[in-house]
């Protein structure tokens, strides 16, 4: 597998004198191509600001980030982000076709029948056939959170960043919406690294999680999830692999130490 994401010695300061805060430390890790990696961390501890320092949106104050060998320096062409706040990043006045649309009308290599395929094959993705005339205000949550990925999708980026993407929606929508992402995420090979701040989400979804220390924010553990491939909100939660799992995360994210990968899977 090739490397999609390196992140290297990453630290952002905000702020500067007595008034300055170190939101993230020292940050070091990779994503390889069509991995679903997750990132846990507790509240506050400095997740956005990583994962705006890795799409380019915030100059770091120091360290390296490259995707696919190239050092990001301003938002990559190459490179989508999913936000947790849905109704603040669709456009009302467009329709969901328009929004879905709306990042590709800026291409010049991309004709408007290509942009019109692309938007209907994204909005197919994601299981919302028949919506595109309407507006995203017309749609429930979790719908309008679907339209956020599609428009994602659609620009079919080489790594798709998602912050807490699931975290405004109710508890049934986001297991559909965990769901759906996993079955896109495989059948289109995409790497996807995703930012949470709960538990059971990230080793549900994830194929790595990554567990982030309190503020600022450095990386306390780098653990392979032993989960199989095709997973149920039912059958995969209640397994010994996924509560061992969860167990660990938490037992992390409170300050334990790193343990053997054996004790990992409960020493199954
Ligand atoms: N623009 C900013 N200027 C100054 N401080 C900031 C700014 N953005 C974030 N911070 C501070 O940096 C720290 C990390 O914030 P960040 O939003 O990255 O954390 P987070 O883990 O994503 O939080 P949450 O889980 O609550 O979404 C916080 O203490 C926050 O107050």
């Amino acid at each position: 597998m090739a490397t999609m994401l390196e992140v290297s010695g990453l630290y952002h300061r905000y702020g500067g004198g007595e008034g300055a805060h170190l939101a993230v430390n020292d940050l070091t890790f990779t994503v390889e191509t069509g991995e679903l990696a997750c990132i846990v961390g507790p509240s506050g501890c400095g997740k956005s600001t990583m994962l705006r320092c890795i799409s380019g949106l915030v100059k770091p104050s120091g360290g390296e980030v490259s995707l696919q060998g190239n050092r990001v320096d301003g938002v990559p062409e190459d490179l989508a982000v999913v936000f947790q706040d849905y109704s603040r990043s669709l456009f009302p006045w467009l329709t969901v076709r328009q929004n879905v649309e709306f990042p590709l009308r800026w291409r010049r290599d991309i004709s408007k029948a290509e942009r019109r395929s692309r938007a209907e094959e994204a909005l197919e993705w994601v299981n919302l056939p028949g919506v595109a005339g309407k507006y995203p205000w017309q749609l429930s949550g979790g719908m309008q959170q679907r339209v956020s990925i599609a428009r994602a999708l659609a620009r079919r980026p080489a790594l798709l960043l998602m912050d807490e993407p699931f975290a405004s929606v109710d508890a049934q929508t986001r297991f559909e919406l965990e769901d759906l992402l996993r079955n896109v995420q495989s059948a289109n090979g995409s790497t996807v690294l995703l930012v949470t701040h709960d538990i059971d989400e990230s080793v549900y979804l994830g194929d790595r999680v990554l567990v982030l220390s309190k503020s600022p924010a450095t990386i306390v553990a780098d653990l392979t999830v032993d989960l199989p491939k095709e997973r149920d909100q039912i059958t995969t939660r209640e397994s010994p692999e996924f509560v061992s799992m969860r167990a660990e995360v938490a037992r992390l994210l409170h300050g334990g130490g790193v343990k053997e990968k054996a004790d990992v899977a409960g020493g199954s």
